[in-house]
């Protein structure tokens, strides 16, 4: 019961708040307290409902004669709980199922609790056929069974084809794994894995990227005393693979223009066994203080936080330092596994980011020395916010060319022509996209 408050607690603070899961979750997770068990749990259904709610209130609608967006919020929230129960989690009866969510009913709304009874009881009845979307037109029938907004399956249908499509929303029903970066200044691979599997933790060192680990029942990070004392971050590979296509010299200056969190910037510092200097950037100053408490877990000593607007022209930087990057704010596309909320962002909403990103870049191409490196990178699988913004960067910038990605043999259609284009269900990891620009006079 006690995990099922929470979840709903965190389910009713998304929804009404238009918070990230995340986020909603480090809030009500830290003062309570459940033990690693309940809060598996409570995670569980809290992504899974956040994951599946379009295809949930799909299942409301064809059963309960109040449909889903007349329902008062309590109540479609405490339906979509039961619901996900019943037809995802083998590891819970029907009887718990039905029960457990009709007792918080009537703790949160008690007269609606002979309603969710009802509905929730038809669902068992009519478990082995109610699943199936019978939805003929096949944008309307994908976007409820894999519950997208609409647009983005059209997009994806007609930018990729729809095989591709299905392949894609399959992918990204999968848990993301965890991946950790070691902190090569503290300590090796061999070592921390060795640690790591003192506390019975299952590591997988990844083939290509020799500083990471996978590993798969890692919980309570924050807490870890191994990532405590800094010998480890937590960063998927696509993210990692920013900094191994800088690829950073010793002694050089490094200029990261939208830094937080500060995963690549400390990456790339890292690379450069604290030698020369990282100038790592963001526009909000809640976020430079994670990029600060990362950069002292760590033991860095070569990064220079600042808080900084990259859409301002910094006259001073101008021509100073040997690499760029530009890792700019984006549609989140490539990172559904991870932040399922994005599934619902309306097309609206990021309408401006080609623009905002085509202004950074332009920016950011200023601060780069004759001779060096800019590299543009997003966590989207979108072109019009990828390769395009690129291209249409380098039609009114001669002084920059792509340049051949060396020694990674993730996209190999790409990599040559100076860019990777990084999708979930090609390469198992986040979607992404990266190129790399040389400044050539
Ligand atoms: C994709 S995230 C960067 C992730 C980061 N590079 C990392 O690896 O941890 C984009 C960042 O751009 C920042 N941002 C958005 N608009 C900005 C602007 N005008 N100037 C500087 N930073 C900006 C956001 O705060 C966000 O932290």
């Amino acid at each position: 019961m006690k995990s099922r408050n929470l979840a709903y607690k965190v389910l009713f603070d998304i929804e009404k708040n238009q918070n990230y899961s995340n986020m909603a979750i480090n809030k009500h997770f830290k003062d309570c307290n459940l033990d690693n068990r309940d809060r598996g749990f409570a995670t569980e259904i809290i992504y899974g409902v956040v994951e599946n709610k379009i295809y949930l209130d799909y299942i409301i609608d064809k059963l309960s004669k109040i449909k889903s967006n007349k329902l008062n919020l309590k109540v479609k929230i405490l339906l979509r709980m039961g619901i996900y129960q019943i037809l995802f989690l083998d590891s819970v009866s029907d009887y718990a199922a039905v029960n457990e969510t009709v007792n918080l009913t009537k703790k949160l709304d008690n007269r609606s609790a002979g309603f969710v009874n009802a509905v929730l009881r038809n669902v068992i009845r009519q478990k082995e056929d109610i699943g199936e979307v019978k939805i003929k037109d096949t944008v309307d029938n994908l976007a409820t069974k894999y519950s997208y907004n609409k647009w983005i399956v059209r997009n994806w249908i007609s930018n990729f084809g729809r095989e591709f499509t299905e392949d894609l929303l399959e992918a990204n029903t999968e848990r993301p794994s965890i991946y950790l970066r070691v902190n090569t200044l503290k300590t090796t691979r061999d070592e921390l894995i060795k640690l790591l599997e003192e506390q019975e933790v299952n590591c997988e060192k990844v083939p290509f990227m020799d500083e990471a680990i996978k590993v798969n029942n890692l919980k309570n990070i924050e807490n870890n005393e191994l990532y405590k004392k800094g010998l480890f971050t937590v960063q998927d590979i696509s993210s990692m693979l920013v900094g191994k296509i800088l690829n950073p010299q010793k002694d050089t200056k490094v200029l990261d223009v939208c830094s937080a969190p500060g995963g690549k910037t400390t990456h790339i510092a890292t690379l450069m066994e604290n030698s020369g200097q990282v100038v790592s950037r963001d526009i909000f100053e809640h976020k430079i203080k994670l990029i600060q408490n990362s950069v002292n877990r760590l033991g860095l000593k070569n990064i220079d936080v600042q808080l900084f607007d990259a859409l301002n022209l910094d006259k001073d930087s101008i021509d100073k330092f040997d690499s760029v990057l530009a890792d700019v704010p984006c549609s989140g596309l490539g990172i559904i596994k991870r932040k399922p909320e994005i599934k619902y962002k309306e097309k609206e909403e990021i309408k401006d980011l080609p623009k905002l990103q085509k202004q950074i870049l332009q920016n950011a191409a200023k601060y780069v020395k004759v001779g060096g490196t800019l590299i543009y990178s997003t966590c989207t699988i979108q072109d019009d916010e990828n390769i395009e913004v690129v291209e249409s960067f380098l039609q009114s910038n001669k002084r920059f060319q792509l340049e051949k990605i060396e020694n990674i043999n993730i996209d190999l259609e790409n990599e040559d022509k100076g860019y990777l284009k990084i999708y979930p269900n090609v390469h198992g990891m986040d979607g992404f996209f990266i190129a790399k620009l040389k400044r050539v006079r």
